[in-house]
């Protein structure tokens, strides 16, 4: 095959950035990318340079027709936009509107135009934790579970993630078929983490110290960043190749990083940086924490007239982290001979000098 080009709608977000990066990096039959977001980050422009063509569009996947303009002439189409909202932040039906309408919006422009291979970056949330905190204890794509959700955010990616399996297959303009596959990345973390950085500022507003909210128990699946995009890379470059196996499959994104709770995994980066957890078991007893979550739902509710008030505590949140989720398989390097680009020493080190550059630039 010949030289590509590659569509990249969230190209400026969080796992955006790092794919766009990656593809410019590791994708030598690269020769066009197009950067599509609704805001385009001002570090677009020192890509501008290089020998790949780099095209920033700023655009809505809402709106079909923007969609199907930037869309248009690629080979490959890498969807990581998303409304990743699990704190009320938006209504359910912007976050139904982005993520379901929005995807349908891509699957649609990649026929109209002749795209033939795409891309979803789907997520761990499409399975689980479910409404009943069951666990899923280091579980593969085949492991049996209840995928039961009534939260906004993991609706709209079972249903986005339906919608670009289902298309595998479809006819593409000038006739051949569309192959289609989806990424699940478990929590991803890295470089850009804005949860992190929230963390990080709280541990530093309460003197240096975080109090343990979660058991340690409890474990939660967490990849790095580099990994899931070089995924995806890998993904785009060999959907080609093996359309057959890899076409309508799901595969989880997994590296070395070890199984821990959440705030543990993030005391991996923290700790270095300064802070620490305070406690070996948590601090408040659950049945406070659900008061708390709940209470600060209501409060939520309430303020909405007047203002935005969304805390990482809220009762989906507290779910999500008080159930354990982590996952173990091979699937991804079974069908595309994935192996994770960077070890769990480089993801560590990489995200502690992160976290610490983000501590002087914040001083
Ligand atoms: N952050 C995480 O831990 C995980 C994220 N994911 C998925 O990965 C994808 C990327 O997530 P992140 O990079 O963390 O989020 P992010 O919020 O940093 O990036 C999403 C990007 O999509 C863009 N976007 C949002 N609405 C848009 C619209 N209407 N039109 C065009 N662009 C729009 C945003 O501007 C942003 O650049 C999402 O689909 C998310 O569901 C999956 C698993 C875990
Ligand atoms: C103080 C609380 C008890 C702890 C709050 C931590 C939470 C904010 C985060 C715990 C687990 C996170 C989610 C998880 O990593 C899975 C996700 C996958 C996605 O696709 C999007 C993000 C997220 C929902 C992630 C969001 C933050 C947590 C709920």
């Amino acid at each position: 095959m010949g030289q590509v080009a590659a569509g990249n709608p969230g190209g400026c977000g969080f796992l955006g950035e790092h794919v766009v990066r990656m593809l410019l990096q590791r994708e030598p039959r690269l020769c066009e990318l197009r950067i599509f977001d609704l805001h385009l980050g001002p570090w677009l422009d020192e890509l501008k340079t290089g020998p790949v063509r780099v095209t920033a569009i700023q655009g809505d996947v809402t709106q079909a027709h923007e969609v199907a303009a930037a869309v248009a002439g690629t080979h490959v189409v890498i969807h990581t936009a998303g409304l990743v909202d699990v704190f009320g932040k938006a209504s359910p039906e912007t976050i139904h509107e982005v993520n379901v309408q929005g995807t349908q919006n891509v699957i649609e422009a990649c026929v109209q135009t002749g795209t033939q291979f795409l891309v979803y970056t789907s997520s761990m949330e499409v399975v689980g934790p479910n409404v009943k905190g069951h666990p899923f204890y280091r579980g593969n794509e085949d492991t049996p579970y209840e995928a039961v959700h009534r939260h906004p955010y993991p609706c709209s990616k079972a249903l986005a993630e339906r919608l670009v399996l289902e298309a595998n297959g479809r006819k593409v303009r000038g006739g051949l078929p569309l192959v289609t596959c989806a990424l699940r990345p478990t929590g991803i973390y890295g470089e850009g983490h804005q949860i992190m950085r929230d963390f990080y500022h709280q541990g530093l507003r309460l003197g240096g110290r975080l109090f343990r909210a979660i058991p340690a128990s409890v474990e939660h699946g967490r990849v790095y960043v580099g990994n899931v995009a070089w995924m995806h890379v890998l993904v785009a470059r060999e959907l080609e190749q093996r359309a057959a196996l890899m076409g309508g499959q799901v595969y989880f994104c997994y590296d070395k990083s070890p199984y821990k709770s959440y705030e543990d995994f993030n005391m991996e980066f923290l700790r270095p940086c300064g802070l620490r957890l305070v406690g070996t078991r948590p601090l408040l007893p659950y049945w406070l924490l659900v008061f708390l979550a709940a209470l600060n739902a209501l409060l939520q509710w309430l303020l909405r007239p007047l203002l935005l008030y969304a805390p990482l505590l809220n009762p989906y949140t507290l779910a999500v982290a008080n159930t354990t989720f982590t996952v173990s398989t091979n699937k991804a390097q079974r069908h595309f001979g994935y192996e994770p680009l960077f070890s769990w020493e480089d993801s560590r080190t990489r995200t502690i000098r992160w976290v610490q550059g983000v501590e002087s630039s914040s001083q």
